[in-house]
């Protein structure tokens, strides 16, 4: 069971649930960094947890599992009282969480850009045609089909270190991944360039982290409130708000930025089939005050891709067989 909060403003303890990946262990411990600076008094535990998605990482995700099925045990875990929240990779956090759960923290935005990765060349534009670039992302397949006809894509599954050891390997002249990931890894080295958001518009939320927590928890998202980035948290939430609107998950190639500049939130969408032969794309600008006007810009660019025809896209994508497209991290 929760301790049962007292008067008290600081914890005693503060249980992390985590995956057991590399990444998600290196997300959970800056989390605890983070906690133990803030609360020197308190002792911060990681519990490192296997996913029903961890292990079904050898076979085919079905398309029923999704997002879902690397948060869900975590979740099993807040319910019960073993854990008091859970670190998660924004960019893999279904936009609705379910009932009785909340997202109390977002914390300041890591690099948000997709990162080319290859032993041999020094960028896409350097492939030479009938190379093979390796993701499992709808999003970024289909950025690299309607730029560069001339390379082929293929699946590529796994963790970040599963990742660039088939690179490694051979069977990719290339890879793409979230430049934060390689960076918190300590892989800075492997990235051969950084791709621009304006060359592959990054997805909605990536390189942010989320503490959720039980919603009946006001102590916990007291203590976590010093690690709310709010600038970060008003990005990402018109972010995930286009992503809501068409009904987006990971299955869809979708991808939403935002970005600050002074008091301008500027907000880009783009939706595309991944053999590239389709695009919509949208902007819209806010000055946000409130999640409830980042969410609205959010809402109000969705509706203009709608306008462009996302829902024919969304269609078209819903008939096309279901493809691995899910990567654990
Ligand atoms: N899709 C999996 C995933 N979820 C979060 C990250 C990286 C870290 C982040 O975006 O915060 C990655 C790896 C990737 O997309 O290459």
């Amino acid at each position: 069971m929760h301790s049962k909060s007292t008067s008290c403003d600081t914890p005693k303890t503060l249980v992390i649930a985590s995956r057991q990946s590399r990444l998600a262990l290196w997300q959970a411990q800056h989390v605890s960094d983070a906690l133990q600076k803030l609360y020197p008094e308190a002792q911060i535990e990681i519990l490192g947890m296997t996913t029903r998605g961890d292990q079904i990482l050898d076979r085919t995700l079905s398309k029923v599992g999704g997002k879902g099925l690397f948060v869900k045990e975590l979740e099993y875990a807040l319910a019960d009282g073993r854990a008091h929240l859970a670190v998660h990779s924004l960019k893999d956090v279904p936009m609705a969480l379910p009932a009785g759960f909340k997202l109390a923290a977002i914390l300041e935005r890591a690099d948000p850009r997709d990162a080319f990765v290859s032993p041999y060349y020094e960028s896409l534009a350097a492939l030479p045609a009938g190379s093979v670039v390796g993701t499992s992302s709808l999003r970024r397949e289909a950025m690299v089909r309607a730029r560069y006809p001339h390379l082929k894509v293929q699946p590529l599954r796994g963790n970040l270190d599963t990742r660039l050891q088939k690179l490694d390997a051979g069977e990719y002249a290339a890879i793409i991944v979230a430049a934060a990931g390689l960076i918190r890894l300590d892989l800075t080295e492997r990235i051969r360039a950084v791709l621009e958001p304006t060359e592959s518009l990054p997805a909605a939320g990536q390189g942010a982290l989320g503490l959720e927590i039980c919603a009946d928890q006001a102590q916990v998202e007291a203590w976590l409130a010093p690690l709310h980035h709010s600038r970060t948290a008003f990005a990402v939430e018109a972010e995930r708000a286009v992503s809501g609107t068409l009904g987006g998950s990971c299955e869809v190639p979708l991808a939403a930025f935002a970005q600050w500049d002074g008091e301008i939130l500027s907000l880009a969408a783009h939706l595309a089939m991944p053999d590239g032969s389709q695009r919509v794309s949208a902007q819209g600008q806010a000055s946000p005050a409130t999640m409830a006007q980042a969410s609205a810009l959010g809402r109000s660019v969705a509706a203009e891709l709608v306008k462009q025809g996302a829902h024919e896209i969304m269609q078209a994508l819903s008939s096309r067989t279901p493809v691995e497209v899910y990567d654990a991290n």
